[in-house]
Protein backbone atom coordinates (compact mmCIF):
# COMPACT_ATOMS: atom_id res chain seq x y z
CA UNK A 1 0.00 0.00 0.00
CA UNK A 2 1.17 3.32 -1.14
CA UNK A 3 1.77 5.50 2.07
CA UNK A 4 1.12 8.65 0.22
CA UNK A 5 -2.39 7.70 -0.27
CA UNK A 6 -5.09 8.60 2.04
CA UNK A 7 -7.39 5.52 2.79
CA UNK A 8 -11.29 6.42 3.65
CA UNK A 9 -14.14 4.84 3.80
CA UNK A 10 -17.49 6.46 2.42
CA UNK A 11 -21.05 5.23 2.49
CA UNK A 12 -24.04 5.33 -0.14
CA UNK A 13 -26.67 5.00 2.53
CA UNK A 14 -29.69 4.30 0.58
CA UNK A 15 -33.22 4.29 1.14
CA UNK A 16 -35.73 2.22 -0.45
CA UNK A 17 -36.99 4.78 -2.95
CA UNK A 18 -33.39 5.49 -3.95
CA UNK A 19 -32.46 8.79 -2.41
CA UNK A 20 -29.22 8.73 -0.59
CA UNK A 21 -27.30 10.77 2.20
CA UNK A 22 -25.27 13.57 1.76
CA UNK A 23 -23.77 15.83 4.26
CA UNK A 24 -22.10 18.94 4.25
CA UNK A 25 -18.39 19.38 5.71
CA UNK A 26 -18.45 21.00 8.89
CA UNK A 27 -16.47 24.46 9.20
CA UNK A 28 -12.69 24.09 10.22
CA UNK A 29 -12.24 21.00 7.20
CA UNK A 30 -10.48 21.35 3.88
CA UNK A 31 -13.38 21.57 1.66
CA UNK A 32 -15.84 23.00 4.64
CA UNK A 33 -19.24 23.67 2.87
CA UNK A 34 -18.98 20.77 0.44
CA UNK A 35 -21.51 17.83 0.05
CA UNK A 36 -20.19 14.44 0.64
CA UNK A 37 -20.98 11.17 1.23
CA UNK A 38 -20.63 10.35 5.15
CA UNK A 39 -17.57 8.64 5.91
CA UNK A 40 -13.80 9.41 6.84
CA UNK A 41 -10.13 8.02 6.94
CA UNK A 42 -9.50 4.61 7.71
CA UNK A 43 -7.35 4.67 11.31
CA UNK A 44 -4.15 2.54 11.46
CA UNK A 45 -5.10 -1.46 12.43
CA UNK A 46 -8.57 -1.19 10.93
CA UNK A 47 -10.51 -3.00 8.22
CA UNK A 48 -12.13 -0.99 5.60
CA UNK A 49 -15.54 -2.45 6.96
CA UNK A 50 -14.92 -1.62 10.98
CA UNK A 51 -13.64 1.80 9.87
CA UNK A 52 -17.06 2.06 7.82
CA UNK A 53 -19.13 0.83 10.77
CA UNK A 54 -17.21 3.09 13.43
CA UNK A 55 -17.80 6.24 11.47
CA UNK A 56 -21.49 5.36 10.33
CA UNK A 57 -21.20 5.18 14.84
CA UNK A 58 -19.59 8.39 15.31
CA UNK A 59 -20.65 10.74 12.54
CA UNK A 60 -24.76 9.18 12.49
CA UNK A 61 -25.31 7.98 15.35
CA UNK A 62 -26.56 4.33 13.17
CA UNK A 63 -25.39 0.19 13.30
CA UNK A 64 -24.72 -0.84 10.13
CA UNK A 65 -26.88 -4.17 9.40
CA UNK A 66 -25.74 -4.91 5.83
CA UNK A 67 -23.26 -3.14 3.53
CA UNK A 68 -21.34 -4.15 0.22
CA UNK A 69 -18.33 -2.92 -1.30
CA UNK A 70 -19.32 -0.77 -4.09
CA UNK A 71 -16.23 1.06 -6.05
CA UNK A 72 -12.94 2.53 -5.53
CA UNK A 73 -11.75 5.65 -6.94
CA UNK A 74 -8.29 7.46 -6.05
CA UNK A 75 -8.60 10.68 -6.63
CA UNK A 76 -5.33 13.78 -6.02
CA UNK A 77 -6.59 16.77 -4.36
CA UNK A 78 -4.31 19.58 -3.99
CA UNK A 79 -3.68 18.37 0.04
CA UNK A 80 -3.54 14.65 -0.51
CA UNK A 81 -4.36 11.85 -2.46
CA UNK A 82 -7.42 9.80 -1.38
CA UNK A 83 -8.56 6.16 -2.26
CA UNK A 84 -12.03 6.18 -1.87
CA UNK A 85 -13.49 3.01 -1.05
CA UNK A 86 -17.04 3.33 -1.52
CA UNK A 87 -19.65 1.09 0.10
CA UNK A 88 -23.76 0.52 -0.35
CA UNK A 89 -25.57 1.02 2.83
CA UNK A 90 -29.04 -0.45 2.45
CA UNK A 91 -30.08 -1.28 6.17
CA UNK A 92 -29.25 0.27 9.35
CA UNK A 93 -30.24 0.44 12.57
CA UNK A 94 -31.35 4.05 14.36
CA UNK A 95 -32.37 7.23 12.51
CA UNK A 96 -29.29 9.17 11.02
CA UNK A 97 -28.42 12.20 14.12
CA UNK A 98 -25.61 14.86 13.10
CA UNK A 99 -22.89 14.12 15.86
CA UNK A 100 -20.54 16.03 14.95
CA UNK A 101 -22.18 19.02 13.42
CA UNK A 102 -22.91 18.38 10.06
CA UNK A 103 -26.04 19.03 8.01
CA UNK A 104 -27.87 15.79 6.09
CA UNK A 105 -29.80 15.77 3.12
CA UNK A 106 -31.62 12.94 1.49
CA UNK A 107 -30.88 13.38 -2.38
CA UNK A 108 -31.97 11.34 -5.66
CA UNK A 109 -28.77 10.90 -7.62
CA UNK A 110 -30.49 11.61 -10.76
CA UNK A 111 -31.75 15.14 -9.49
CA UNK A 112 -29.00 16.44 -6.83
CA UNK A 113 -29.88 20.08 -5.25
CA UNK A 114 -27.38 20.30 -2.51
CA UNK A 115 -24.20 22.27 -3.86
CA UNK A 116 -21.34 22.46 -4.48
CA UNK A 117 -20.25 18.76 -4.43
CA UNK A 118 -16.65 17.50 -3.37
CA UNK A 119 -14.70 17.21 -6.62
CA UNK A 120 -14.76 13.28 -6.54
CA UNK A 121 -18.23 12.97 -6.10
CA UNK A 122 -19.19 14.28 -9.55
CA UNK A 123 -18.79 10.81 -11.36
CA UNK A 124 -20.11 8.99 -8.00
CA UNK A 125 -23.22 10.46 -8.15
CA UNK A 126 -23.64 10.19 -12.00
CA UNK A 127 -23.24 6.00 -11.00
CA UNK A 128 -25.74 5.88 -8.63
CA UNK A 129 -28.34 7.76 -11.24
CA UNK A 130 -27.52 3.84 -12.78
CA UNK A 131 -30.70 1.72 -12.23
CA UNK A 132 -30.07 -2.17 -10.44
CA UNK A 133 -30.94 -3.80 -13.96
CA UNK A 134 -29.58 -3.39 -17.56
CA UNK A 135 -31.38 -5.69 -19.94
CA UNK A 136 -29.68 -6.42 -23.33
CA UNK A 137 -31.94 -6.51 -26.30
CA UNK A 138 -32.57 -9.90 -27.48
CA UNK A 139 -34.36 -9.43 -31.08
CA UNK A 140 -31.96 -11.78 -33.21
CA UNK A 141 -33.71 -14.57 -31.27
CA UNK A 142 -37.45 -13.66 -30.39
CA UNK A 143 -37.67 -11.86 -33.60
CA UNK A 144 -38.00 -7.91 -33.99
CA UNK A 145 -41.61 -7.29 -32.92
CA UNK A 146 -41.76 -10.05 -30.34
CA UNK A 147 -38.99 -8.21 -28.38
CA UNK A 148 -40.07 -4.83 -29.25
CA UNK A 149 -43.42 -6.16 -27.15
CA UNK A 150 -41.51 -7.74 -24.51
CA UNK A 151 -39.71 -4.16 -24.43
CA UNK A 152 -42.61 -2.63 -23.66
CA UNK A 153 -43.88 -5.03 -20.62
CA UNK A 154 -40.47 -4.95 -19.13
CA UNK A 155 -40.28 -0.72 -19.23
CA UNK A 156 -43.94 -1.20 -17.86
CA UNK A 157 -42.75 -2.93 -15.17
CA UNK A 158 -39.63 -0.91 -14.04
CA UNK A 159 -36.68 -1.94 -16.33
CA UNK A 160 -34.45 1.66 -16.79
CA UNK A 161 -31.72 1.05 -18.78
CA UNK A 162 -31.42 -1.31 -22.09
CA UNK A 163 -28.18 -1.81 -24.55
CA UNK A 164 -29.45 -2.56 -27.88
CA UNK A 165 -27.08 -5.62 -29.23
CA UNK A 166 -28.14 -7.79 -31.95
CA UNK A 167 -24.96 -7.26 -33.88
CA UNK A 168 -25.53 -9.80 -36.31
CA UNK A 169 -28.54 -8.14 -37.70
CA UNK A 170 -28.26 -5.70 -40.78
CA UNK A 171 -27.32 -2.45 -40.29
CA UNK A 172 -30.62 -0.49 -41.27
CA UNK A 173 -32.52 -3.59 -39.25
CA UNK A 174 -30.24 -2.76 -36.25
CA UNK A 175 -30.90 1.65 -36.71
CA UNK A 176 -34.62 1.02 -36.93
CA UNK A 177 -34.35 -1.39 -33.86
CA UNK A 178 -32.62 1.38 -31.92
CA UNK A 179 -34.69 3.98 -33.02
CA UNK A 180 -37.67 2.06 -31.85
CA UNK A 181 -36.31 1.15 -28.68
CA UNK A 182 -35.73 4.74 -27.64
CA UNK A 183 -38.50 6.11 -28.83
CA UNK A 184 -40.66 3.30 -26.10
CA UNK A 185 -38.25 3.87 -23.58
CA UNK A 186 -38.29 7.66 -23.70
CA UNK A 187 -41.46 7.30 -22.75
CA UNK A 188 -40.66 5.88 -19.11
CA UNK A 189 -37.83 8.03 -18.91
CA UNK A 190 -35.41 4.89 -19.59
CA UNK A 191 -32.01 4.90 -20.97
CA UNK A 192 -30.94 3.18 -23.68
CA UNK A 193 -27.44 2.50 -25.19
CA UNK A 194 -26.38 1.53 -28.78
CA UNK A 195 -23.82 -1.50 -29.02
CA UNK A 196 -21.21 -0.31 -31.67
CA UNK A 197 -19.89 3.34 -32.11
CA UNK A 198 -21.38 6.66 -30.92
CA UNK A 199 -21.98 7.62 -34.47
CA UNK A 200 -24.67 4.37 -34.60
CA UNK A 201 -26.24 5.85 -31.05
CA UNK A 202 -26.28 9.46 -32.21
CA UNK A 203 -28.12 8.32 -35.41
CA UNK A 204 -30.86 6.75 -33.07
CA UNK A 205 -31.00 9.15 -31.19
CA UNK A 206 -30.13 6.96 -27.72
CA UNK A 207 -28.71 8.20 -24.47
CA UNK A 208 -25.29 6.56 -25.05
CA UNK A 209 -22.74 4.09 -26.74
CA UNK A 210 -21.94 0.30 -25.21
CA UNK A 211 -18.87 -1.01 -26.65
CA UNK A 212 -16.99 -4.55 -26.75
CA UNK A 213 -13.43 -4.88 -24.90
CA UNK A 214 -12.05 -4.98 -28.28
CA UNK A 215 -13.56 -1.74 -29.19
CA UNK A 216 -12.63 -0.41 -26.05
CA UNK A 217 -9.14 -1.04 -26.54
CA UNK A 218 -9.33 0.64 -29.46
CA UNK A 219 -10.07 4.27 -27.42
CA UNK A 220 -7.82 6.71 -26.38
CA UNK A 221 -10.59 9.26 -25.83
CA UNK A 222 -14.00 8.30 -24.12
CA UNK A 223 -16.34 8.36 -27.13
CA UNK A 224 -18.34 11.94 -27.22
CA UNK A 225 -21.60 10.24 -25.55
CA UNK A 226 -23.50 11.47 -22.28
CA UNK A 227 -23.36 7.17 -21.09
CA UNK A 228 -20.90 4.92 -22.03
CA UNK A 229 -20.81 1.26 -21.06
CA UNK A 230 -17.93 -1.26 -21.54
CA UNK A 231 -18.10 -4.84 -21.71
CA UNK A 232 -15.35 -6.64 -19.81
CA UNK A 233 -13.77 -9.88 -19.20
CA UNK A 234 -10.79 -9.37 -16.76
CA UNK A 235 -8.93 -6.77 -14.47
CA UNK A 236 -6.87 -5.39 -18.07
CA UNK A 237 -10.50 -4.54 -19.39
CA UNK A 238 -11.70 -3.01 -16.40
CA UNK A 239 -8.68 -1.17 -16.15
CA UNK A 240 -9.18 0.03 -19.88
CA UNK A 241 -12.48 1.21 -19.35
CA UNK A 242 -12.02 3.13 -16.60
CA UNK A 243 -9.23 4.90 -18.57
CA UNK A 244 -11.01 5.78 -21.07
CA UNK A 245 -13.66 7.35 -19.24
CA UNK A 246 -16.58 4.80 -19.10
CA UNK A 247 -19.69 5.46 -16.92
CA UNK A 248 -19.53 1.39 -16.19
CA UNK A 249 -18.90 -2.24 -17.01
CA UNK A 250 -20.55 -5.23 -17.73
CA UNK A 251 -18.40 -8.15 -16.35
CA UNK A 252 -18.71 -11.89 -17.35
CA UNK A 253 -19.31 -14.17 -17.54
CA UNK A 254 -20.37 -14.58 -13.80
CA UNK A 255 -21.91 -18.44 -13.75
CA UNK A 256 -22.17 -20.86 -16.33
CA UNK A 257 -24.46 -19.83 -18.91
CA UNK A 258 -27.37 -21.82 -20.92
CA UNK A 259 -25.66 -20.45 -24.04
CA UNK A 260 -21.92 -21.42 -22.99
CA UNK A 261 -22.57 -24.63 -21.09
CA UNK A 262 -19.12 -25.71 -19.47
CA UNK A 263 -17.23 -22.61 -20.26
CA UNK A 264 -14.79 -21.11 -17.78
CA UNK A 265 -16.67 -18.46 -15.72
CA UNK A 266 -15.44 -16.03 -12.87
CA UNK A 267 -17.37 -17.54 -9.86
CA UNK A 268 -18.42 -14.98 -7.43
CA UNK A 269 -14.98 -14.55 -5.53
CA UNK A 270 -13.13 -13.48 -8.78
CA UNK A 271 -16.15 -11.20 -9.40
CA UNK A 272 -15.90 -9.39 -6.03
CA UNK A 273 -12.11 -9.00 -5.88
CA UNK A 274 -12.54 -6.86 -9.76
CA UNK A 275 -15.67 -5.04 -8.92
CA UNK A 276 -14.54 -3.84 -5.43
CA UNK A 277 -11.03 -2.69 -7.32
CA UNK A 278 -12.39 -0.84 -10.16
CA UNK A 279 -13.47 2.96 -10.46
CA UNK A 280 -16.37 2.45 -12.19
CA UNK A 281 -19.55 0.55 -11.44
CA UNK A 282 -19.84 -3.34 -12.26
CA UNK A 283 -22.73 -5.10 -14.01
CA UNK A 284 -22.38 -9.00 -13.25
CA UNK A 285 -23.61 -10.94 -16.70
CA UNK A 286 -24.31 -14.36 -16.85
CA UNK A 287 -25.72 -17.11 -15.64
CA UNK A 288 -28.09 -13.90 -13.45
CA UNK A 289 -31.85 -13.22 -13.07
CA UNK A 290 -33.75 -10.33 -11.80
CA UNK A 291 -34.33 -11.54 -8.70
CA UNK A 292 -30.30 -12.00 -7.82
CA UNK A 293 -29.90 -8.23 -7.81
CA UNK A 294 -30.04 -8.34 -3.85
CA UNK A 295 -26.83 -11.34 -4.17
CA UNK A 296 -25.30 -9.83 -6.87
CA UNK A 297 -25.09 -6.32 -4.69
CA UNK A 298 -23.36 -8.50 -1.68
CA UNK A 299 -20.69 -9.39 -3.86
CA UNK A 300 -19.83 -5.82 -4.90
CA UNK A 301 -22.27 -5.29 -8.11
CA UNK A 302 -24.05 -2.30 -9.39
CA UNK A 303 -26.37 -4.72 -10.43
CA UNK A 304 -27.48 -7.62 -13.17
CA UNK A 305 -27.29 -7.11 -16.50
CA UNK A 306 -29.88 -9.81 -18.52
CA UNK A 307 -30.24 -11.25 -21.91
CA UNK A 308 -32.88 -13.86 -21.77
CA UNK A 309 -33.76 -12.87 -18.16
CA UNK A 310 -34.98 -9.29 -18.86
CA UNK A 311 -37.74 -10.41 -21.74
CA UNK A 312 -39.05 -13.02 -19.76
N1 LIG B 1 -16.10 11.12 3.88
C1 LIG B 1 -15.88 11.41 2.61
N2 LIG B 1 -14.68 11.88 2.21
C2 LIG B 1 -14.52 12.16 0.92
C3 LIG B 1 -15.58 11.96 -0.03
N3 LIG B 1 -15.15 12.34 -1.27
C4 LIG B 1 -13.87 12.77 -1.11
O1 LIG B 1 -13.15 13.21 -1.99
N4 LIG B 1 -13.48 12.66 0.21
C5 LIG B 1 -12.17 13.03 0.73
O2 LIG B 1 -11.66 12.04 1.57
C6 LIG B 1 -11.00 12.60 2.71
C7 LIG B 1 -11.75 12.17 3.96
O3 LIG B 1 -11.24 12.77 5.03
P1 LIG B 1 -12.11 13.37 6.26
O4 LIG B 1 -11.46 14.63 6.58
O5 LIG B 1 -13.55 13.38 5.96
O6 LIG B 1 -11.85 12.22 7.26
P2 LIG B 1 -12.03 12.22 8.82
O7 LIG B 1 -13.42 12.63 9.16
O8 LIG B 1 -11.53 10.87 9.29
O9 LIG B 1 -11.00 13.38 9.10
P3 LIG B 1 -10.32 14.05 10.34
O10 LIG B 1 -9.74 12.94 11.12
O11 LIG B 1 -9.30 14.90 9.60
O12 LIG B 1 -11.40 14.84 10.98
C8 LIG B 1 -11.02 14.10 2.51
O13 LIG B 1 -9.85 14.51 1.84
C9 LIG B 1 -12.22 14.29 1.57
O14 LIG B 1 -12.06 15.45 0.78
C10 LIG B 1 -16.83 11.49 0.41
O15 LIG B 1 -17.78 11.32 -0.34
N5 LIG B 1 -16.93 11.21 1.75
Amino acid sequence: MNAAVVEVVAAVLTQPDGRVLLAQRPAGKVYAGHWEFPGGKVEAGETLEDALVRELREELGITVSADCRWITRVFEYPHATVRLNFFRVFAWQGTPHPHEGQVFSWQRPEAVEVTPLLPANFPIVKALSLPPVLGISQAETLGADSFLARLDVALAEGLRLIQVRDKSLPEDERLHLARETVRRARRHGARVLVNGSADLAQAADADGVHLDAAAAARCSVRPDCEWVGVSCHDADELAQAAAIGADFALLSPVLPTLTHPGAPTLGWARFSALAAASPIPVYGLGGLARDDVALARTRGAHGVALLRGAWT
